[in-house]
């Protein structure tokens, strides 16, 4: 028979928030996952976004650059989420500096949240990268206690598998 009341009781489904500045291949990533429906999805003020649909768990892109209406809009789903992946895109270095300033304002309390944070250093394929370098440029570690920088190529899948088993054993 079960628990009569088990039709009452709500589960829900882990949010992991996908972010990166614009064209370091967000939505590639989410494709290539090959983990279930991608989607548009509007977060309310007519900014569309991405989302992975998958059966226990959603990933939803976010621009970190985006318009001033969806910075406003970054806690209401930071605080809803269970884990973050950053994708960097390391053929642009000058860039770097927009994402370390992101990071400082939006993600420096992010270590009392603990929500985990994994790296994909996205575009091998063009840009050799030292990891070492890449760390003591952003010190991951100021903004989580539990991360990982998996270093990846969107076009050909390599190293996106270890890095989304890496999270979702994360958030289990
Ligand atoms: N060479 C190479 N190109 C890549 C890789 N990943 C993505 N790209 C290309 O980079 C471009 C941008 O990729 P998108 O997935 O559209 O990037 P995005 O972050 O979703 O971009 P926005 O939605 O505009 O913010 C596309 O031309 C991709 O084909 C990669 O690993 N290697
Ligand atoms: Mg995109």
């Amino acid at each position: 028979m079960g628990n009569p009341f088990s039709k009452f009781i709500y589960k829900k489904t882990p949010q992991i928030l996908l972010i990166g500045l614009d064209a370091v291949g967000k939505t590639t990533i989410l494709n290539q996952l090959n983990l279930g429906k991608v989607e548009n999805f509007f977060t309310g003020i007519g900014y569309q976004q991405k989302k992975l649909q998958s059966k226990s768990f959603d990933i939803i892109t976010w621009n970190i650059e985006g318009p001033s209406g969806l910075r406003l809009l970054w806690r209401n789903f930071y605080e809803k989420s269970q884990a973050l992946i950053l994708v960097l895109d390391l053929t642009n270095q000058e860039r770097l500096i927009e994402i370390k300033e992101w990071l400082e304002k939006y993600l420096i309390d992010n270590k009392l949240n603990r929500l985990p944070l994994l790296i994909y250093v996205n575009k091998i394929d063009l840009v050799q990268i030292n990891l070492n370098e890449l760390n003591s440029e952003l010190m991951f570690e100021k903004f989580s206690n539990n991360f990982l920088i998996q270093p990846c190529c969107a076009i050909t899948r390599e190293g996106l598998e270890d890095g989304i088993t890496w999270i979702l054993q994360q958030i289990k």
